[in-house]
């Protein structure tokens, strides 16, 4: 299928857009009016241009207010006309004709169809044609089976629809009948999804729309009926959003593609991606740390009850393991303090893995060998992370030497829960994008939480069989300037089959809990008073979901500035993250790092 893009979707000047467009492998775009008006380049230079970059001019919009005005036929017509000289030197022949929002229009579908049907002889007449669309907010056209209605009453060959996702899905009208629309009587398609949101539809539309794959809508199903009437068109994204905007074009471009190639995967048609290879789980964690910080995090995994059992062969890479759980500082990667700088997941096809991120542009990382060292295939992630593909069988492993010690019972970790990563910004919803399509994770849950630094939002993935689980946050504002240090923490979950032997284990709390969230716990779930205690004296967080599957969690100070590490044990299909517990986790992390003085777990109240 043709991919297209809507040049309202990129960030800044037209040479910018189209230059974006055709470098992420689009075929055409949608020109927006407003960009040609800010162009100094001609409507046939913007032709030649495009014709150059090998892009098609799929659709020129938008034209407002036309239909059911009669006050102003006369020059709308006029308007019109003007319009159709512009294409004319643009070389292109589809013009999207928006429902009417003024308060001059008319609700009067016999007048509607007439005033298009003229604008249609008129296009016809210049080898034109018209796509119709119902905008979500129209005056009192904004439903697409109502423009369908007026469309068919027209009964122009040069007048048909233009169908646009948001507007059909925002409006939760069914869309079934969509399939029973007149083949070839769709002129063009546009796409966007958005997050479930109550509020006005304009505003919703205007700064909230998003790719394919980041929003909530069954765009899978809505593309599915439009192609069974018959679409043959483009697929063009039209995404009207304020992050994009201002955000780099190229990047925005490549996010924009890899939402087209994963909808396609999902519905079925079009080309395939290679399927999602079986997870068996995180192979390793490794951080990218300095001096400081790779001591501070070599003790704070002994003191999980973590080994170091190996010493990469030419790099000065240690390898520390307990259970299942694999972490390996990194200090080749010269970065300041630490950063969770790759995450391994082991695939039963490691090579079809590394073929699937490439369909969805990943960018592959260039990896040094060393004469002994493993195959191993890494992508980079849009946050920075590097994701390995490694196979069964650890073969990875023969790149350390032994330290000549081995991974005993520890603290009685057995593997990695779940990565968590904060994300910027800009780049949360195009890193959800990514994890989920090239690791071929399905959305678990979207939560919104109050911290003490601002609003958060998070976002789980996890496979079917819940063996590899990420967790994406992000501020829900720009961070402000005032508590930087605590901007972007990134951590590594590891699983216990028994939080209180780990934290017995572990001794003294890593990270004291407010005495105050024992009490609201002890209110809110009923627990029994032995059982608050026991949280309470380890320092353990607790949750619950709605059908009584439970959460423990642990966690550690913020090491090597950036990291911090928790223990988890989940009982009776606990499916979450805890996110309840995210802000006691925040302020808990703010204190220690302080230094401020706590009056310390175990029922000691602050006077
Ligand atoms: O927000 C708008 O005005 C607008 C314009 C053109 C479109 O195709 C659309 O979906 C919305
Ligand atoms: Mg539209």
């Amino acid at each position: 299928m043709r991919r297209s893009i809507a040049t309202v979707c990129l960030s800044g000047t037209l040479d910018d857009k189209l230059a974006a467009a055709a470098a992420a492998g689009f075929d055409g775009i949608e020109l927006f009016e407003n960009d040609l008006v800010v162009s100094p380049w001609s409507p046939a230079e913007v032709r030649s241009r495009c014709a150059d970059l090998g892009l098609t001019i799929d659709l020129y919009q938008p034209f407002r207010d036309f239909e059911a005005v009669p006050a102003r036929l006369d020059a709308n017509l006029a308007r019109a006309s003007r319009k159709f000289d512009v294409m004319a030197g643009l070389g292109v022949d589809l013009m999207l004709v928006c429902s009417s929002v003024s308060p001059d229009a008319v609700d009067d579908d016999g007048l509607a169809a007439s005033h298009l049907r003229l604008l249609a002889t008129r296009a016809a007449d210049r080898g034109m044609r018209i796509a119709y669309e119902a905008l979500a907010w129209g005056r009192h056209v904004s439903t697409w089976d109502h423009s369908w209605r007026i469309v068919r009453q027209a009964d122009h060959p040069a007048l048909g629809l233009c169908l646009d996702s948001f507007h059909v899905l925002s409006r939760s009208t069914p869309v079934d009948g969509i399939a029973d629309i007149t083949p070839g009587r769709i002129f063009f398609l546009q796409l966007a999804d958005a997050p479930r949101m109550r509020m006005d539809v304009l505003q919703w539309s205007r700064h909230h729309r998003l790719f394919p794959g980041q929003g909530s809508f069954d765009l899978p199903g809505f593309v599915g009926r439009v192609l069974d009437a018959g679409y043959t068109g483009p697929l063009s994204l039209e995404v009207f959003n304020d992050v994009f905007r201002q955000a780099d074009p190229d990047r925005t471009a490549v996010d924009a593609m890899r939402s087209l190639v994963a909808l396609e995967d999902l519905m079925g048609r079009g080309e395939r991606l290679p399927a999602a290879p079986d997870l068996a789980g995180y192979a390793f964690t490794e951080f990218g740390v300095d001096g400081p910080a790779g001591s501070d995090l070599a003790k704070a995994l002994a003191g999980l009850g973590f080994t170091l059992v190996g010493q990469h062969r030419s790099k000065p890479v240690q390898l520390w393991e307990e259970g299942g759980c694999r972490v390996v500082l990194n200090s080749a990667v010269v970065r300041p303090h630490a950063t969770l700088s790759a995450v391994a997941v082991t695939s039963d096809d490691p090579r079809r893995s590394t073929a699937r991120a490439a369909a969805l542009k990943a960018p592959a990382l260039p990896r040094e060998h060393g004469p002994r060292e493993a195959d191993l295939t890494a992508v980079a992630a849009p946050d920075g992370t590097s994701v390995f593909f490694t196979s069964r069988g650890d073969a990875w492993r023969d790149d350390f030497l032994s330290t000549g010690d081995s991974a005993g019972d520890g603290a009685g970790l057995l593997a990695v829960d779940h990565v968590g990563l904060t994300q910027p910004f800009d780049h949360f919803d195009e890193a959800g994008l990514f994890y989920r399509g090239v690791l071929g994770l399905d959305r678990v849950t979207t939560e919104e939480y109050a911290a003490p630094f601002g609003l958060m939002r998070s976002r789980a993935y996890a496979d079917a069989a819940r063996r590899v689980r990420l967790a994406l946050t992000v501020a829900l504002l720009r961070r402000g300037e005032w508590a930087p240090a605590v901007a972007e923490p990134q951590h590594v979950a590891f699983a216990t089959r028994d939080i209180f032997a780990t934290a017995a284990a572990i001794g003294t709390p890593m990270l004291p809990v407010p005495d105050n969230y024992y009490d609201d716990l002890a209110a809110r779930f009923a627990l029994t008073d032995d059982l608050v205690d026991r949280l309470r004296r380890h320092g353990i967080l607790y949750d619950r979901d709605a059908s009584g599957g439970e959460l423990f969690q642990l966690y550690t100070p913020i090491h090597g500035g950036r990291v911090f590490f928790e223990v988890v044990q989940r009982r009776g299909g606990y499916d979450g993250f805890g996110d309840a517990n995210a802000p006691v986790r925040m302020a808990a992390h703010r204190h220690n790092r302080l230094d401020l003085p706590h009056p310390g777990a175990g029922g000691n109240r602050r006077r």
